[in-house]
């Protein structure tokens, strides 16, 4: 839900990343993160071992790509590569208080979602979609939320499967954490510790999140310490993918401290994927290799003695298998793509369906946002990686609730989540140019996340240029009953009745912030419909584009050991794959996807 806000901000200000302030806090911080450029010196030197042939080629080294190249070049004997679009992070990635500055970076791509009249105010929805090592993980808001146990139950149903049991998945989801605060982890049921993926709240609160915890409390979501525990209903302040103010991808936490010192692992970065190679053997179709253009424009071929595993995200892996000649034959044939393999590639999108929805006025001493506290914020960050810029801004604060529409028989899983974000409406601040400062902010956003859309999209090549970003339609708002648009409004409503509460706290309703829907009265459910469809936004959780499923399931791109239907030496691992999607933001179920894949690729299964 981020992106959106960061260019609703820029574009008020009309202030962009070479604003000399930016660039300023940019170079400062630069500074103080040089060692992190030494490392990824080291790990360039790895990039110049080159081979044609491994026994993994890894297609996408983002979330899930990172761990399942860790995971199988433990064994020294397996020789891996890994092939990224994009390059290493840039340094101050790592700061959280400058999160929003990742979007629209060098680090993601710019998509922009088929325009539909009942969504993002009717002109396509963007997308940032990452481009770098670790590539959701690197950009991304560090929320840490696995989502549901009604959720992994619900995939061990829909694929006959009880390997995606909740009971099953569990361990998985301890084998990747390094779960480093006690009040959490002491509770070995359900945490990990010693793990990769470094896992920890972040040590900065904004001060508005205390009357908006406050404000939800009366309103009857209670405070739980741990959402990721044995329940998941009511207010929290998530834990966060970063421990002592910097972020930790699953770059930095899986392959960084192995890559320089595995001779059997290649990490290619800037190398785009084109095509999986495929062959007719007498045991059926195989896959035997990778087509790839490098960074200096060449295309190479590499290939794969065991897998290839396809790990490029939920809008990239189904645009590589189409590539191939995997995918619906109807859409295939229209771009004069051979067809191999006849399979519902890129159907089933799904996203938690966002809305940017009902605003308060933050003023001073809630909301500081002066030029000497940003400057106090940038000496404390740089001398302890303490203060605001350890933290991204107040959206570690969230609820977790079930609305009247919620589907009966799902039991305590959520369909709704509201979030926190901070804003700056500049003109109230002069001249000054502040925007993407994101740390420091002047309005609060209260954002509603739709947990359990029933509407579905889809991805499909764009037939003028099939290797360029891919046709996306999101369909938020689209099923036939309401369901998804009604179920936002009763968010939304909570957003609005969350006025009476924060009276006199310094947090006030600002009426004039959602001028489109000017014409209806205030907090009307005519003016909520309003509001869900001109601010929607992706919540960035696309998955179910390469959906796993039952043999019999004709919406199944692959089994649930994640092998592409119909083709040998051919998985597909990452948030593609997800039956359905999590009640919860969407990493920490792609590292457990992961973490799965790993064990079953290393078992031969
Ligand atoms: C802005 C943003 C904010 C988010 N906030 C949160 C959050 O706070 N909490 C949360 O839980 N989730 C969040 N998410 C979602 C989460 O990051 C994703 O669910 C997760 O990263 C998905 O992992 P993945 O491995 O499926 O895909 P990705 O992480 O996107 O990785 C795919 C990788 O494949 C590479 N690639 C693509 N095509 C090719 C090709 N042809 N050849 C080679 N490489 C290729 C890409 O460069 C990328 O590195 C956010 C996502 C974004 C973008």
């Amino acid at each position: 839900m981020v992106a959106s806000l960061a260019a609703g901000t820029s574009s008020v200000n009309g202030c962009d990343a070479s604003s000399p302030i930016l660039v300023f806090y940019a170079a400062a911080l630069s500074s103080i993160l040089r060692d992190h450029e030494a490392q990824k010196q080291s790990a360039s030197e790895r990039e110049r071992d080159e081979r044609t042939e491994y026994d993994y080629i890894v297609v996408g080294g983002g979330a899930a790509g990172s761990v399942l190249a860790a995971r199988l070049s433990e064994d020294p004997a397996t020789k891996v590569l890994l092939l990224e679009k994009g390059g290493h992070e840039a340094p101050e990635a790592r700061v959280p208080g400058l999160m929003i500055n990742n979007i629209g970076s060098a680090m993601s791509e710019l998509y922009k979602a088929v325009p539909e009249p009942q969504n993002c105010n009717g002109t396509g929805c963007l997308l940032n979609v990452a481009a770098v090592l670790g590539g959701g993980s690197t950009i991304n808001g560090m929320v840490f939320v696995r989502g549901s146990d009604v959720d992994f139950d619900t995939w061990a149903n829909l694929t006959g499967d009880d390997r995606w049991s909740y009971r099953n998945v569990l361990p998985y989801f301890k084998k990747s954490e390094d779960n480093l605060d006690f009040a959490v982890n002491w509770d070995r049921r359900f945490h990990g510790h010693g793990g990769p993926q470094k896992v920890s709240w972040e040590s900065y609160r904004h001060p508005a999140m205390t009357p908006l915890a406050a404000a939800l409390n009366k309103l009857g979501l209670p405070y739980r310490r741990d959402v990721n525990g044995r329940a998941q209903l009511g207010q929290t302040i998530a834990q966060s993918t970063q421990v002592d103010g910097e972020r930790w991808s699953t770059y930095r936490s899986y392959l960084e401290p192995v890559v320089a010192e595995r001779s059997n692992l290649r990490v290619e970065t800037f190398a785009i994927a084109r095509k999986v190679l495929l062959e007719e053997t007498v045991a059926g179709l195989q896959a035997v290799g990778v087509k790839y253009e490098n960074a200096g424009g060449q295309v190479i071929e590499v290939r794969a003695s065991k897998e290839v595993i396809v790990s490029a995200g939920a809008l990239n892996s189904p645009q590589l298998l189409l590539l191939s000649g995997i995918g619906p034959s109807k859409h295939l044939k229209t771009l004069g793509v051979p067809v191999v393999a006849d399979l519902p590639v890129g159907e089933g999108l799904e996203d938690h369906t966002g809305v940017l929805g009902i605003r308060y006025k933050c003023g001073p001493p809630l909301c500081a946002f002066d030029w000497e506290t940003r400057q106090e914020d940038l000496r404390q960050y740089k001398s302890s990686r303490e203060g605001a810029l350890a933290a991204t801004n107040m959206m570690q604060l969230m609820a977790f609730f079930r609305s009247k529409l919620a589907k009966p028989g799902t039991g305590h899983q959520p369909d709704l989540q509201l979030l926190f974000f901070g804003t700056t409406q500049t003109e109230e601040i002069g001249p000054l140019c502040l925007a993407g400062d994101s740390w420091r902010v002047n309005r609060v956003i209260v954002g509603v996340s739709l947990l359990r859309p029933e509407s579905k999209g889809w991805v499909r090549l764009n037939a003028s240029d099939p290797h360029g970003t891919p046709l996306v339609n999101l369909n938020f708002f689209g099923d036939d009953q309401g369901h998804d648009l009604a179920t936002t409004v009763e968010g939304l409503r909570v957003a609005v009745r969350m006025e009476e509460p924060l009276r006199n706290t310094g947090l006030t309703l600002d009426t004039t912030s959602n001028p489109q829907c000017a014409d209806f009265p205030m907090g009307s459910d005519d003016f909520l419909r309003c509001v869900a469809r001109t601010t929607t936004t992706t919540a960035w959780h696309w998955t179910g584009t390469c959906r796993m499923g039952r043999d019999d399931d004709s919406s199944a791109v692959v089994d649930s050991q994640l092998r592409v239907r119909g083709v040998r030496g051919l998985r597909v691992a990452d948030a593609s794959v997800m039956p359905t999607i999590p009640s919860g933001n969407t990493f920490a179920a792609t590292i457990m996807v992961a973490e799965v894949a790993a064990d079953l690729i290393r078992r031969g299964e």
